[in-house]
């Protein structure tokens, strides 16, 4: 079989994964020519600012990998048909979010971008290109891309691989660099092949051949639905655990310690929390529930939305616990947000439990006021504005954003931690304590703190799955 050599990758999307997942590309095949485009020029220019702290993605690390790749093999920009019509492998990248509209609003996945990513790499290319499917796709959209390619490309010749990545917001550089695996799917045809050995050859700069699966494209495609869908499940199974345990005396973190110390359940994914966000498990799930359901198999699909219901009720359930402890009523009551990324270690605030706990906070009239170390004033009330439940101007007059946790929590009513930012356990408590109103409360959405401290110092803490 002839060996195709790929000398320029041209990725479409500059987002949270286009941009890591090229950075660690580039920086392990330094002679392999990769750019990143994007159509938001304000992302591409974050993404080329001198200054690494303004890339539009925060990831412990990879501002030293865009620095060492940086202007050598990796750039970014928004030149997207001259990047697509010089590249031999062409990623696609771009976001799939859950539609808001039409058949299958609120469930199945929005394709728009995707399809005209497949119309643009068509219009725009001269030469015969691998396409590589980056963005998470429900099932058998490699179907749909290959029918716009082949016949709008005007006889250029396409093969299209499904390659979903993996990563999770917060350690992306570190499951780049060091993937449990690499999936690869695509065409049994000798095109097909050689198309896989292309894209198996840049993995295997770094990762370990074995751990570079190749399958067909639908296994690949809907085993990363399957691989989110089962990571949620285990969450949403422990937090559904956690309600009993309040009800029973029994512990959360001792039950996950117990259980995972079974090394056929395994100790991952059962730390019981305020609810997962991040934009995949939500949108992943839902796409694999309407997949099911338009297959016609309803118990599949009942039994994976479960896993959202269970979702949603456990950030209710939070919600309501501050409200009752606060004697039924926050109407007036500052109420501290310590958090409000959907997990430590990211800027990213996507489907955030923060976001819903404030919503329902609000609608009792709650004033909020919210400490993040890495998410800004501008994006916290642009997440409560997308729910449409108030005008904003009632946001902005009713959530404020400090950049000192102590001024968020003087003078509150409670605090509720949101994130599991590690920083807030080094916090003075007492200082915190010592400027609250009293009696003052802490809700521990992640189980991150010293509750006996705590309660030692004079707090009364609600924690997760603890009665
Ligand atoms: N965020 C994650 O942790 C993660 C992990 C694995 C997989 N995924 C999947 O990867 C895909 C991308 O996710 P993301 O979080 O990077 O999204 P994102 O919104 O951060 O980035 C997508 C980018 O694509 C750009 N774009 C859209 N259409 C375009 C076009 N036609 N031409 C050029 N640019 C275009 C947008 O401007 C945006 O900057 C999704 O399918 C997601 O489900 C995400
Ligand atoms: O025991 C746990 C583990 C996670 N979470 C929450 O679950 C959400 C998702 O966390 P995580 O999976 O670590 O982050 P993501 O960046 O959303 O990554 C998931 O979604 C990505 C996008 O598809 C996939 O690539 C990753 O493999 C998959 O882990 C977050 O809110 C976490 O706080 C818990 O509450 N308890």
């Amino acid at each position: 079989m002839e060996k195709k050599k790929i000398t320029k990758i041209c990725c479409i999307g500059a987002g949270y994964v286009g941009g890591p997942t090229m950075a660690v590309i580039a920086q392990k095949c330094p002679h392999i020519q990769v750019t990143v485009v994007d159509i938001n020029q304000a992302r591409i220019d974050a993404w080329n600012d001198e200054n690494l702290e303004n890339l539009p993605v925060y990831e412990p690390d990879l501002d030293q990998v865009v620095a060492e790749a940086r202007g050598r093999n990796l750039f970014f920009s928004t030149e997207v048909d001259t990047v697509i019509k010089e590249a031999e492998m062409v990623f696609i990248s771009v976001n799939t979010p859950t539609k808001t509209y039409g058949e299958g609003k609120g469930q199945a996945a929005d394709l728009k971008w995707i399809e005209l990513c497949a119309r643009q790499i068509a219009a725009a290319s001269d030469s015969d290109k691998i396409v590589v499917e980056k963005s998470t796709l429900p099932v058998r959209t490699a179907e749909a891309v290959k029918d716009i390619l082949r016949n709008t490309g005007g006889g250029v010749k396409f093969q299209i691989l499904s390659n979903p990545e993996f990563l999770a917001e917060g350690t992306a550089v570190e499951d780049l660099q060091q993937a449990d695996r690499v999936l690869i799917g695509g065409e049994n045809s000798p095109e097909g092949k050689e198309a896989i050995q292309a894209l198996v050859d840049i993995y295997a700069h770094w990762i370990p051949r074995e751990k570079i699966l190749t399958t067909n494209v639908w296994s690949s495609e809907l085993s990363k639905l399957t691989a989110n869908a089962v990571l949620a499940q285990r969450v949403s199974s422990i937090n559904s655990l956690s309600e009993l345990c309040e009800a029973t005396e029994a512990d959360i973190d001792e039950v996950s310690r117990a259980i995972g110390a079974d090394s056929r359940i395994g100790k991952k994914f059962l730390k019981a929390s305020v609810g997962f966000g991040g934009s995949c498990f939500q949108k992943d799930i839902l796409n694999l529930v309407y997949i099911s359901r338009s297959y016609g198999l309803t118990e599949v699909a009942d039994y994976w939305e479960q896993v959202i219901k269970m979702n949603d009720h456990q950030k209710g359930r939070f919600a309501k616990k501050i409200i009752k402890s606060l004697y039924n009523t926050v109407s007036g009551k500052k109420i501290a947000f310590l958090g409000w990324a959907f997990k430590k270690d990211t800027n990213d605030t996507r489907e955030s439990a923060a976001i819903y706990v404030a919503d329902h906070l609000l609608n009792e009239k709650a004033i909020i006021s919210v400490y993040d170390p890495k998410v800004k004033e501008k994006q916290i009330q642009f997440d409560l504005n997308c729910l449409q439940t108030r005008s904003e101007e009632e946001n902005r007059s009713l959530v404020n954003v400090e950049v000192d946790p102590y001024e968020v929590c003087k003078d509150s009513h409670a605090v509720a931690i949101l994130t599991e930012w590690d920083e807030f356990k080094t916090y003075d408590w007492q200082k915190i304590y010592d400027s609250m109103l009293k009696p003052a409360q802490v809700f521990d959405g992640r189980n991150i703190l010293d509750h006996e401290a705590l309660r030692k110092i004079g707090f009364r803490v609600y924690a997760i799955g603890k009665s």
